[in-house]
């Protein structure tokens, strides 16, 4: 037992995180992911969260981060304190996959020491294929399971690698942890939250910030890019069953995607929803919230204020479809990469407008609980350049 601890130093942990902690996660991933450093990765990072004025959504990942560093240095012996070099939301679509490999393996990632890999969603139900394999010792296999997490060195000793995606979207948070404190990622993220701060040109709190146009655009092909493919944001919005609808008026087709910037609807089959989101991100954040809080609503229980939904006219129908053209050359890619897979728990239930309508209130209130927390706790990161989770008493 020890001496396998020594040849290939590693440990499996069985739900590390509770069911909400991962549906929390996926819901951060699912409105604000980018196009990631593989092919059919997509990736969600903290500094982009900052960048897109989304600080708030930071904290959901504090306590996680804190309990993994810790269980990481007590396995691993750790005389020193470790910093933690990088915190990412990770998907991996149909045909992603890595081959044998550890995780310090570029002259760039010398200073990766260990590895906490958690799984928010789990094998067969979310995803096919997937395994994640070591090259040598045990256990050889894993099958992902929401809440699990394995952590293992990045060195030599873990060799390892993970099987094709077959199907659906298998999603991680991953965190690499570093013995260098020039590779604290917590002083970086701070100093960004600083900058941030001096910002006065955000539509307000809580409400998102796109990021480049190109982060959000998934092209297999990345020459004939803008000919192929489709926007992240438009597909996830799509899948759930909305279409996008702006009333600004555009002559040329390439600034088309411009539209997702501004103030823009939804809508679904017929019907128009009558509330101005300030652009997709937002829309997209509400659309998710709405799935994740799903099974807790009590559908039809009230009735939708009349003028709220409407039905479309035959020219709002063209916008719809001519947005639509522009941003998604590939309907079927982005419906096999982000359809869930087998019957997601939440669409069994029927969408109901008015369930919707109390979605955007209640998705409000959330993010304003999550920002508040946030201006609690940055003056004590600030002075301590290291985010942490503090106590509304001001205890840490
Ligand atoms: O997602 C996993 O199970 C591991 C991913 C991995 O090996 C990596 O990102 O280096
Ligand atoms: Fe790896």
């Amino acid at each position: 037992m020890a001496e396998a601890k020594q040849k290939h130093p590693r440990l499996i942990l069985r739900n590390f995180l509770t069911l909400f902690q991962c549906k929390e996660l996926e819901f951060i991933h699912k409105s604000n992911s980018t196009v990631g450093y593989r092919p059919n990765v997509f990736s969600t990072t903290l500094s982009h969260l900052i960048a897109t004025n989304s600080p708030h959504l930071v904290m959901p990942f504090v306590p996680i981060r804190e309990s993994l560093k810790e269980k990481v240095e007590e396995f691993f012996g750790c005389e020193y304190e470790l910093f933690v070099e990088f915190t990412g939301l990770i998907s991996w679509c149909r045909g992603a996959s890595i081959g044998w490999h550890s995780d310090d393996n570029r002259p760039y990632l010398k200073q990766r020491a260990f590895a906490a890999v958690c799984y928010l969603n789990s094998f067969g139900k979310d995803f096919k294929g997937g395994h994640f394999h070591f090259q040598d010792g045990e256990p050889r296999t894993i099958e992902p399971l929401a809440g699990d997490v394995v952590m293992y060195t990045a060195d030599g000793h873990n060799i390892h690698s993970v099987d094709e995606i077959i199907g659906g979207e298998r999603l991680t948070l991953t965190l690499w942890f570093s013995r260098d404190a020039s590779h604290d990622e917590d002083a970086k993220l701070v100093s960004l939250l600083s900058q941030r701060l001096l910002h006065n040109n955000v539509p307000g709190p809580c409400l998102p910030l796109l990021a480049s146009s190109n982060m959000y655009w998934f092209s297999l092909d990345q020459i004939s890019h803008r000919q192929l493919g489709f926007d992240i944001c438009w597909a996830r919005l799509h899948v759930l069953g909305f279409d996008v609808y702006s009333y600004q008026d555009r002559s040329c087709d390439s600034d088309l995607s411009e539209l997702l910037a501004m103030p823009l609807q939804l809508a679904r089959g017929i019907e128009l929803f009558n509330v101005e989101f300030v652009n997709i991100l937002h829309a997209l954040q509400v659309a998710q919230f709405y799935y994740w809080k799903a099974s807790t609503m009590h559908t039809s229980k009230v009735q939708i204020d009349h003028g709220k939904v409407g039905v479309l006219s035959q020219s709002q129908m063209e916008k719809i479809n001519r947005l639509k053209s522009v941003l998604s050359k590939d309907h079927q890619q982005a419906e096999m990469f982000f359809s869930c897979m087998i019957s997601n728990e939440s669409r069994q239930y029927m969408f109901d407008w008015a369930d919707f309508a109390s979605t955007v209130a209640a998705w409000e209130d959330y993010s304003s609980k999550l920002h508040e927390e946030f201006l609690r706790s940055l003056p004590y990161w600030r002075t301590h350049q290291s985010i942490f989770e503090v106590q509304s008493n001001g205890s840490f």
